[in-house]
């Protein structure tokens, strides 16, 4: 059987950290952990949440992609993913939609990417009462990658799938048909 990469992509706040633990939780695909240099937020663990990193140390691992994103450096190893991969045969992965163009290149049909959509009140809304300190949150939304990435890519239209994330429940029902069209789980 393939191995298969479950691309969460969309803006900042649209619900994919949601959705990857709904997947560990529900069909234990183990999510792969990425690296950033942002400061963790209040419960955010290393080693759970990302790798933070200071610039220096980031500099010296070797990604599959990175990117800057409202201030700060991410990247996604290929070696974390193979070794998800020994173990499982599906695994998921948070990234901007830079990241999940890069993701669909390099794997095409086993990189299965789902955009999340919500409309900019909402996640706003959502963002604050997920306790973005409110200077940052302004910058972040702001940025020209917050803006780009409310929007499927002319990269991935037709190659991925769109979930409006209104109502949790119905977004998972979602995922569920999206696992079984792809034969995940
Ligand atoms: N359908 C939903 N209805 C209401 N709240 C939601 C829904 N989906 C997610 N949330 C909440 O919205 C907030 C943002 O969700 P989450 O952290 O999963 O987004 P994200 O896309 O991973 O954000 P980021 O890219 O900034 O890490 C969280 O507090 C989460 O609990
Ligand atoms: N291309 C990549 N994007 C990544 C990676 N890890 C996280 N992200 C995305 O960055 C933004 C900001 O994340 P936040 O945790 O600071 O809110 C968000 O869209 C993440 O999905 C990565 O390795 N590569």
């Amino acid at each position: 059987m393939d191995k298969k990469i479950i691309v969460i992509t969309g803006a900042s706040g649209t619900g994919k950290t949601t959705i990857s633990k709904y997947l560990q939780d529900t069909y234990h695909i183990p999510s792969v952990i990425t690296h950033t240099t942002r400061l963790p937020r209040a419960g955010e663990k290393s080693g759970i949440d990302y790798y933070f990193e200071t610039k220096e140390s980031f500099a010296k691992n070797h990604y599959l992609e990175k990117v800057e994103y409202s201030g700060n450096w991410y990247g996604s190893s290929e070696e974390s993913l193979n070794k998800t991969w020994e173990k499982y045969d599906a695994a998921s992965i948070v990234v901007d939609t830079k990241g999940a163009i890069s993701y669909k290149e390099k794997y095409g049909k086993d990189a299965v990417v789902i955009f999340l959509e919500v409309d900019l009140e909402t996640v706003t809304k959502r963002l604050e009462s997920r306790g973005d300190e409110k200077h940052r949150l302004k910058a972040r939304i702001n940025s020209d990658e917050f803006q780009r990435d409310l929007q499927i890519p002319s990269e991935l239209s037709g190659k991925c799938y769109k979930i409006i994330n209104k109502n949790i429940e119905k977004t998972k029902e979602n995922v569920n048909k999206i696992l079984k069209i792809e034969k995940i789980g």
